[in-house]
């Protein structure tokens, strides 16, 4: 997105690493990042240089916020700024949302963007859907104005919980959807993986605050389908490479991008034992991740369960 032909300062540690990323995650073989992006926007390693913007986007990995947001309050943002952040992750042990890890830095109005939205497409500009949330309503309609495009469309939202949520628990689903793939267990499998991981998403959600039916959207089955079955994700990746034998440190290693569904899966099982929220798949994915468990037997656990009736929100 170019912000309409606003002024844009694209902040990053290291300018080189931008080129770097451009150039392999995008597929094009410009020399510079610059020859990406419009003549509008601008790539800097000196954080100052965005500290009286208007609107900042953060958008870093989830286990880099809190030093991200001592970075903008020591740099010295402006209060005025409204931040957005585009982070879909839980912080492990505070369980805190993102935003939340940032309004513990900052005094400035915080919300969230998140929805289906692979990068690669929206460089390309191919149509995407996403949604922004604050709580309030008139600076949600404001940011939406303002990044909408033709080929971005922007609903808005005042459930920043069940959007944050949302999209940090579809990431764990995404890398079971990828070991559903990795071990060749076909569209089914998949399908199963998908939906009984929306019902878990849901009971997780609203055992936190969120609202059902922000689940049934873009910020979650949305994101949940996108993650769960594009030739970009990096969550689903790394699930196909760990069940086809691959440690999860080998698997992250070789992305060399953040696959926030490793992570997320510590988090989200934290949230989901405080809640004491049935959550099987999530528990299964965990013992992949963090226990050893074989992958195959991981998933022939989850067929082998009692036989039950079909509940959705319902613990
Ligand atoms: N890539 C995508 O298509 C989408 C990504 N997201 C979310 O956006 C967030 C970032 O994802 P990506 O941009 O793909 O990740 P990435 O792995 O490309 O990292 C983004 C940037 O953060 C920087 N970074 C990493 N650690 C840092 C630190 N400690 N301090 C400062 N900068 C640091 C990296 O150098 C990189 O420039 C994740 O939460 C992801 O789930 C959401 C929707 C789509
Ligand atoms: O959240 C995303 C798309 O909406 C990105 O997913 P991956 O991190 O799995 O690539």
């Amino acid at each position: 997105a170019s912000f309409s032909g606003d002024e844009v300062v694209l902040w990053t540690r290291s300018v080189e690493q931008a080129r770097t990323l451009a150039e392999t995650r995008m597929g094009m073989h410009a020399a510079c990042p610059d020859h990406l992006l419009p003549d509008n926007v601008r790539v800097t390693a000196d954080l100052r240089e965005t500290l009286d913007a208007d609107l900042v986007l953060v958008v870093v990995p989830s286990v880099a916020m809190r030093s991200v947001a001592a970075m903008l309050r020591d740099a010295g943002l402006s209060e005025k700024s409204v931040v957005l952040s585009c982070t879909k992750g839980i912080e492990k042990d505070s369980l805190l949302r993102m935003s939340e890890i940032l309004r513990e830095y900052l005094p400035n109005t915080v919300g969230v963007l998140s929805g289906p939205n692979h990068a690669e497409d929206i460089c390309l500009g191919l149509p995407s859907a996403t949604l922004v949330g604050f709580e309030e309503e008139e600076i949600s309609a404001a940011v939406q104005r303002r990044l909408a495009s033709p080929s971005f469309r922007i609903y808005s939202s005042s459930d920043l919980v069940g959007m944050e949520l949302g999209g940090s628990i579809k990431n764990v689903f995404a890398i079971g959807a990828g070991i559903c793939d990795g071990l060749g267990l076909g569209d089914n499998a998949k399908a199963a993986m998908v939906t009984r991981g929306l019902a878990e998403m849901t009971r997780i959600g609203l055992a936190y605050g969120g609202k059902a039916e922000t689940f049934m959207g873009l910020s979650g089955m949305g994101d949940l389908i996108v993650t769960c079955y594009s030739k970009h994700s990096r969550n689903l990746q790394v699930g196909r490479l760990v069940a086809e034998g691959k440690s999860v440190e080998e698997a992250v290693a070789s992305l060399g991008m953040v696959a926030e569904g490793v992570p997320n899966t510590l988090s989200i099982y934290q949230m989901s034992r405080k809640a004491n929220a049935r959550t099987p798949i999530v528990d299964v994915i965990y013992g992949i991740l963090y226990e050893g468990k074989y992958p195959l037997c991981g998933l022939q656990e989850l067929m082998d369960r009692a036989l039950c009736a079909e509940r959705i929100a319902d613990n």
